[in-house]
């Protein structure tokens, strides 16, 4: 087994250019759960640690496994790897990189599946509720909407006392009525044709344990190394099953995360061994100075003393912007003059502005009050945009020949996907959609070129409804597609107009503004989105779910409440500001409406560590 000394750590140091105190080089050196706060280096860390590894690992066909929650946090890890010789050898067998959902359909769940005969195509919520949808009578769609269920997510199998149990939406126990028996037979349909839901894919995993516990043995022979990262989003069913798997003397599984920053257990129950487990944190950060450690501790569900080692600036910038529904759009320009004066023109770090809620509401504040022309879907992270079209109008704006490519593909991908279309190659045999298999379809049938000219000309000019009628029609029906309901509204137009009046907006959530002669740049993104990232500067805005989240805690973001939240919102809000309030390095500031900020503190320029700035008057 490897053993971590101080010589590896110190060789490693001089590679990332780093040092690392006592408590991080003791981490290094043995395989105990950490808990640290937000830029502590906990990635970082992992990404020492697998470097160290690397270096040494000898056995041919065992291997190092490596968990995250995410895939941009698994992208983070594979990237970090990358950038070094020894690295690059554990990303391929006998090592896994993966996020937890992967590795558990990979090592158990699929093999559950295909052993017992039946074939895995797709592993996704969104096709398997569409797919289900459209196999259901009018008479059980009406009859599901009645019952206020329009989406069929839980008709999934779960592991209950010891066996595979469907659950049927709408329906409490089996039942002889016509509506049960279609969607049983829509969720048979779906098991046949490969179409699986995520989160099933642990019943089936756990079933797997259970009729073969030798498996596990298989398991920890192969994985003697385990690591997760983010581990404080890891949920009960989750966490459950891997210690089932990992808890074992043969294993050294070791957990990092910051209980404080857990902002996925918003549907489900988080996980018990870890968040609740009382350990000594890290509490200073590598990230920012004291000044924005004061601000973002008073966010520290666990009330936790985050400090930095950094020195501080002399003259703090951090701001409250009071805003109102006339001056909510103003807070960019001002936000982007404040970035001028304090990033560093050679930062190589985003500027970003954040909040809870991005999807637009009639009667909420979300993302969108702020910037109208904000879309969700529309991320560098998770771009997932509702129409066809937004594929064509991203290609076009990221230029990059090949880049652009390849997101118009993706669209068509989605398109099959939706329209649960498989390829049929010219010798009979049939494929699922993935931009792998449309290439060699295309160029089976001829059609490569006709396609890609298609494609080079919507992308070299505009796109008005007409031509893009006349297009889209031929670009599906080359991709072995045909117009039905199910992609009808995926493919029909829409116009790239955005109508925000304040920013000069490229169409990606990117407000681009100019200050002195400065590009100011600065990319809009839900709080989930920006998980683990380290921002040059980050403008936090206030928004609704229920309630106002930065209005119910201005008591704790200004100092004057100490003590822990309690009930069920006020914590949730907690832990999502704080993963927002710590990703900045230079600059942290936030718009929150007039009228929730305590009016004896509004003619105040500064109060409790942050200058406070009326966007309303
Ligand atoms: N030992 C170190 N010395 C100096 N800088 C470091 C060190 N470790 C990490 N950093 C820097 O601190 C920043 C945050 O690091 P990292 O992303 O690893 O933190 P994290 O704990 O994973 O953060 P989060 O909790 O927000 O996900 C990065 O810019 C990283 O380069």
């Amino acid at each position: 087994m490897i053993n971590i000394e101080d010589v590896d750590v110190r060789e490693v140091e001089q590679e990332l250019g780093l040092s690392f105190d006592g408590t991080r080089k003791n981490i290094l050196k043995t395989f105990d759960d950490v808990q640290a706060c937000p830029g502590s280096g906990k990635t970082t860390m992992v990404a020492a640690k697998l470097l160290i590894i690397a270096k040494k690992w000898q056995t041919k066909y065992q291997g190092v496994c490596v968990l995250t929650h995410t895939n941009v946090a698994k992208q983070e890890i594979i990237d970090r790897l990358n950038r070094n010789a020894d690295g690059v050898k554990l990303l391929s067998y006998p090592h896994f990189i993966g996020t937890i959902q992967e590795f558990i359909n990979k090592f158990l769940a699929i093999s559950f599946l295909r052993s017992n005969g039946y074939c895995v195509k797709h592993i996704d919520d969104d096709m398997c509720n569409v797919k289900a949808w459209h196999l259901l009578s009018y008479g059980t769609q009406k009859f599901l909407e009645n019952k206020r269920i329009s989406s069929l997510q839980n008709l999934q199998y779960y592991f209950n006392n010891k066996e595979l149990e469907l659950r049927v939406p709408g329906f409490k126990a089996e039942s002889p009525s016509n509506s049960y028996r279609e969607l049983t037979e829509a969720k048979e349909t779906l098991v046949n044709d490969g179409y699986y839901y995520y989160h099933e894919m642990y019943a089936f995993a756990n079933q797997s344990i259970h009729d073969n516990p030798k498996i596990l043995d298989a398991i920890r022979h192969r994985f003697p190394i385990v690591f997760i990262d983010e581990m404080q989003d890891t949920q009960k069913f989750q966490d459950e099953l891997l210690n089932k798997i990992f808890l074992h003397d043969n294993v050294k599984y070791q957990r990092f995360g910051d209980p404080d920053q857990a902002i996925y257990s918003d549907d489900g129950e988080e996980n018990q061994t870890y968040n609740k487990a009382i350990l000594e944190k890290i509490e200073n950060s590598h990230r920012f100075d004291n000044s924005i450690a004061q601000l973002a501790k008073q966010l520290s569900y666990n009330r936790i003393n985050l400090t930095s080692n950094k020195t501080n600036r002399i003259v703090s910038p951090h701001t409250i912007f009071l805003v109102d529904d006339n001056s909510r759009h103003k807070v960019f320009t001002e936000f982007a003059h404040l970035c001028e004066q304090v990033v560093p023109m050679d930062c190589d770090n985003p500027i970003k502005t954040v909040g809870a809620v991005g999807k637009k509401k009639d009667d909420g504040l979300t993302i969108c009050n702020y910037l109208d022309s904000f879309d969700k879907d529309n991320s560098k992270n998770k771009f997932k945009p509702k129409k066809l079209i937004h594929y064509f109008y991203e290609a076009k704006r990221i230029k990059v020949g090949h880049e652009a490519y390849h997101i118009v593909l993706n669209g068509i991908v989605r398109c099959g996907h939706m329209a649960n279309g498989e390829l049929v190659y010219s010798d009979g045999t049939k494929s699922p959609y993935s931009a792998t298999s449309i290439r060699k379809y295309l160029k089976d049938s001829n059609c490569f070129i006709d396609f890609n000219i298609l494609i080079k000309k919507l992308l070299d000019s505009s796109i008005d409804k007409i031509k893009w009628d006349d297009a889209v029609t031929r670009l599906i029906n080359l991709a072995d597609l045909q117009v039905s309901t199910a992609i009808q509204d995926f493919i029909s137009f829409e116009s790239n107009i955005r109508l925000n009046p304040t920013a000069n907006d490229n169409g990606s959530n990117i407000v681009t503004i100019n200050i002195n002669g400065r590009k100011i740049e600065n990319e809009v993104a839900t709080i989930h989105a920006v998980k683990g990232e380290t921002h040059a500067a980050t403008l936090v805005l206030e928004t609704k779910h229920y309630e106002f989240d930065m209005g119910s805690l201005i008591k704790y973001i200004l100092g004057e409440n100490t003590t822990k939240p309690t009930g069920v919102r006020k914590p949730q809000f907690m832990k999502k500001l704080y993963v927002a309030f710590s990703r900045p390095e230079h600059l942290l500031c936030i718009a929150i409406d007039k009228s929730r900020f305590p009016t004896e503190h509004i003619s105040k320029s500064n109060y409790a560590g942050w200058k406070i700035c009326d966007l309303t008057t």
